[in-house]
């Protein structure tokens, strides 16, 4: 059962709070928390010195420009949203917030978020940070009922904070900040696809596409997800090989992708929503894994 089914159980045994609570919601946190951690880990990774005041506004302005993102991400998906077990429970296709009220709420949090990084930390970390709020909310939302490289364009977003967060702490991308956006930008197809195997019927129902291939739940996706899996085991050596981190970490992220792609040949064997649920959950355990030893490991 995805996350979401299970808060949404909660939601119905627990009558709703005050809107407050709603406009909370919009946020995505939990889902925002593992994106801003990501650019926090970029920053302490970059940083040769970290200073409490561009870690603060680094906290506060990615959570607040993702939150936008978010926000407007199911302004554009109201009506889809309705349709899907998982997300019917928003507030927006509840009704309980009105499209006009979460479109002024994602534009004061996106203007204050871009100010808090404009004034804070560089130019450069803050225009990256909005124009992934533009691909996420205005090119990769659009597409997901277009066509499965939905999925590639959502990835740019989603692999983009650790990069922001080493460009917060020195100001340059260079081939370090590459590097971190290729590994969460690969981390994101088995992640994700392992989640729309699970929700495959719900997203047939609102017209999303999001599998890739024919779209199938059949070996060709499960193989899909195992290969693009596969890369992220000597992908998880390159800190290491380019000086970034220790020894240490590479061989515990090479292990740590090893044992998230044994998961995927579970998939390729069952081909069951329980196998793709083991990969949804290795994707949660993978990436702060491979995160936080890259921190203790640096050089
Ligand atoms: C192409 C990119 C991505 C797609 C399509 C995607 C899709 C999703 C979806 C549909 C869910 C909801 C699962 C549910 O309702 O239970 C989810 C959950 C989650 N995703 Fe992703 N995701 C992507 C990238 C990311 C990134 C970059 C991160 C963080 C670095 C992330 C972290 C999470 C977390 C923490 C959850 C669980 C949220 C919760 O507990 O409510 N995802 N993802
Ligand atoms: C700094 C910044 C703005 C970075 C953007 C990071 C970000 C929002 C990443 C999320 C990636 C993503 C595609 C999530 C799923 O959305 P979904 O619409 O598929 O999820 P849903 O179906 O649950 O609505």
């Amino acid at each position: 059962m995805l996350v979401a089914e299970v808060q949404e159980k909660e939601q119905l045994i627990t009558p709703r709070k005050s809107r407050a609570k709603d406009f909370y919601d919009l946020l995505k946190v939990r889902l925002t928390m593992v994106v801003v951690f990501s650019g926090i880990f970029g920053y302490l990774l970059g940083t040769k010195e970290a200073s409490a005041i561009e870690l603060i506004a680094l906290t506060i302005g990615s959570f607040l420009i993702t939150g936008s993102a978010n926000t407007i991400n199911q302004i554009l998906e109201k009506e889809y949203d309705k349709m899907m077990k998982r997300t019917m429970n928003r507030p927006l296709p509840l009704g309980i917030i009105t499209r006009k009220e979460a479109a002024i709420y994602a534009i004061v949090l996106a203007v204050v978020g871009g100010a808090v990084m404009f004034t804070f930390l560089n130019t450069f970390s803050t225009l990256l940070s909005l124009l992934s709020l533009v691909l996420y909310a205005f090119v990769y939302t659009p597409l997901k009922r277009i066509t499965p490289l939905s999925v590639l364009v959502g990835a740019f977003p989603g692999g983009f904070p650790p990069m922001i967060g080493w460009v917060a702490a020195t100001g340059f991308v260079g081939i370090e900040g590459l590097i971190l956006f290729a590994i969460q930008f690969m981390w994101q197809f088995p992640h994700f696809w392992a989640i729309a195997w699970v929700a495959d019927k719900d997203y047939k129902k609102a017209g999303f596409k999001m599998l890739p291939f024919n779209g199938d739940k059949d070996v060709n996706t499960a193989i899909q997800i195992s290969i693009y899996t596969m890369f992220l085991l000597p992908m998880g050596f390159l800190p290491t090989q380019f000086g970034i981190t220790g020894y240490i970490s590479g061989i515990i992220a090479a292990l740590a992708g090893a044992g998230f792609l044994f998961q995927t040949f579970g998939l390729i064997k069952e081909k069951t929503d329980k196998a793709a649920l083991k990969i949804m959950f290795s994707s949660f355990i993978y990436l702060p894994i491979v995160q936080i030893v890259y921190l203790i490991d640096k050089i």
